[in-house]
């Protein structure tokens, strides 16, 4: 339950369970606590895959306080109307289902799955529609919801497409800015965080279609991306 005086709502999942909590419906309705943001990290490190990260660069904790708040604002940005939030597949996912819970407003969701990395950890620079909207948005106030912006290659194309099918309104929601990589100017609405020039992993983002479960964002060490293929 969404509650104004605390400024965010538990996500209910792992961090209750963590702590040994009850009902999920119970677990909702308090306030996340700092012993249980303590234990989600404690989970998260006695992951396996922890093995294979040379530094935490946003943590669990940030990123979920920095979504309520992206979800504040966006709900009072478009109070009285009803956005289609697009999620950019794969690497938004985990950032737009957060995000929607966040949002006190009507909203309805579409995706798109756009690829110009491949495998590897450098853009082609190649931007590709591996699937199109499900609906017109022709009159729609649409917000794309990405999970990181890099060279920039990638919204600028989106935003080019997008506006062509004639929205009312058409605006950015990105988690990770990487401002020194890009390449071309774009304008965010929303952004979660800047971040510097490293490749990221976790919350959504892969490497090689790996680590995208990981909590938190970030770096692997070298030699994994060396071992995996990268460069
Ligand atoms: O600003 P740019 O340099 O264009 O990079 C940003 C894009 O790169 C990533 O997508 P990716 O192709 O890795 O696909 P994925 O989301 O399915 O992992 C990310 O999700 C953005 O869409
Ligand atoms: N996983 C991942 N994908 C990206 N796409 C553009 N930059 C990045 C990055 O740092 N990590």
């Amino acid at each position: 339950m969404w509650r104004r005086g605390v400024g965010w709502r538990s996500r209910g999942g792992w961090a209750g369970r963590a702590a040994g909590g009850g009902s999920g419906i119970m677990e909702q309705d308090e306030p996340v606590t700092l012993d249980r943001a303590a234990h989600a990290s404690a989970r998260a490190l006695a992951s396996p895959l922890l093995d294979d990260v040379q530094e935490v660069l946003v943590s669990e904790q940030h990123i979920a306080r920095r979504v309520q708040a992206l979800g504040q604002q966006i709900s009072a940005d478009y109070r009285g109307r009803e956005p289609v939030l697009i999620g950019i597949l794969k690497g938004a996912v985990l950032f737009l289902s957060d995000l929607l819970r966040a949002l006190t407003i009507h909203a309805s969701v579409d995706f798109m799955a756009i690829s110009s990395y491949g495998t590897g950890t450098q853009s082609s620079g190649v931007v590709r529609i591996l699937k199109d909207l499900d609906h017109p948005i022709a009159g729609r106030d649409v917000l794309i919801v990405e999970d990181i912006v890099d060279t920039g290659l990638t919204i600028r194309y989106l935003l080019d497409n997008l506006r062509s099918r004639r929205p009312a309104s058409l605006r950015v929601c990105v988690l990770l800015d990487k401002r020194e990589r890009r390449q071309i100017p774009v304008e965010l609405d929303y952004v979660g965080f800047e971040i510097p020039d490293r490749f990221v992993v976790g919350y959504g983002l892969d490497y090689a279609e790996r680590y995208r479960n990981l909590p938190f964002i970030g770096v692997l060490r070298p030699e994994v991306i060396r071992d995996q293929g990268g460069r």
